[in-house]
């Protein structure tokens, strides 16, 4: 009897912490130049019809990474994402309903290599410029600019971001991608100077075709370089 009673509560209680606690993804996407923001809109509940950020609840035998992969992809299509854990929000009035606890995870992904669907309970997903977002339900707006500051501090620390350019790119296009992701613009030659002290890129035999200005010389990342400055970090001060 008292073992019964005890198993219902330990049930009642799980019950109540999968009503506590939420996941939100908040996946940056670049595309020619400009960096941008993955939203749906509500199809259902107290939200339908407003923008937010791809999230939801856990399933009872789920972990928040698996449960992290699986609302993105049910939400939008985005799959084989490598998404990291960034932190929880937990301000108790974040929910309008009831107290809700919501991890934040975020990623950052070449826009074009992957094609965005929505389903489940979106009714739309689309990606939106970074210096265009609507206003978003609960604290979203607040989750996404959290994010962007760490995406922000991260890329001054880490050679992150790189692998968002093509194979063979210009100092101009690497320098844009920083510009973006910074929010700051930046001098051509001071970036040109550092960049290339650092013996970061491979300087290629090969100038870009196709354009109408002056072609610009073409440099590909050093993958040997790339990893050890990954795994020892960098401090990228522009
Ligand atoms: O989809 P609904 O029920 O509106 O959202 C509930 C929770 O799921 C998360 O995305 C939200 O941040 C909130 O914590």
């Amino acid at each position: 009897m008292v073992k019964n009673v005890e198993d219902n509560s330990v049930l009642k209680n799980e019950q109540t912490a999968m009503n506590a606690i939420t996941i939100d993804c908040v996946i940056f996407g670049f595309d020619k130049g400009s960096l941008e923001v993955l939203l749906v809109q509500h199809g259902e509940g107290i939200s339908k019809g407003k923008w937010g950020l791809p999230g939801g609840w856990i399933y009872k035998k789920e972990s928040t990474d698996n449960a992290a992969h699986r609302l993105l992809n049910e939400l939008t299509g985005l799959d084989n994402i490598y998404l990291e854990q960034l932190k929880a929000f937990g301000d108790p009035d974040r929910f309008p309903l009831r107290r809700v606890i919501t991890i934040g995870y975020y990623a950052l992904v070449k826009r074009e290599d992957y094609n965005i669907k929505a389903g489940f309970t979106a009714s739309d997903a689309k990606w939106y410029k970074i210096n265009n977002i609507p206003d978003l339900i609960y604290d979203h707006n607040e989750i996404l600019s959290y994010s962007l500051k760490h995406l922000q501090n991260r890329v001054r620390q880490a050679p992150l971001g790189f692998n968002l350019l093509p194979e063979k790119f210009t100092l101009l296009q690497l320098m844009h991608l920083y510009e973006e992701i910074l929010g700051i613009e930046m001098d051509k030659s001071n970036f040109r100077r550092k960049i290339l002290h650092m013996k970061l890129l491979v300087a290629l035999d090969e100038k870009q075709q196709d354009v109408s200005h002056r072609a610009a010389k073409l440099y590909k990342f050093d993958p040997d370089i790339y990893k050890k400055l990954t795994e020892k970090g960098f401090n990228f001060e522009f």
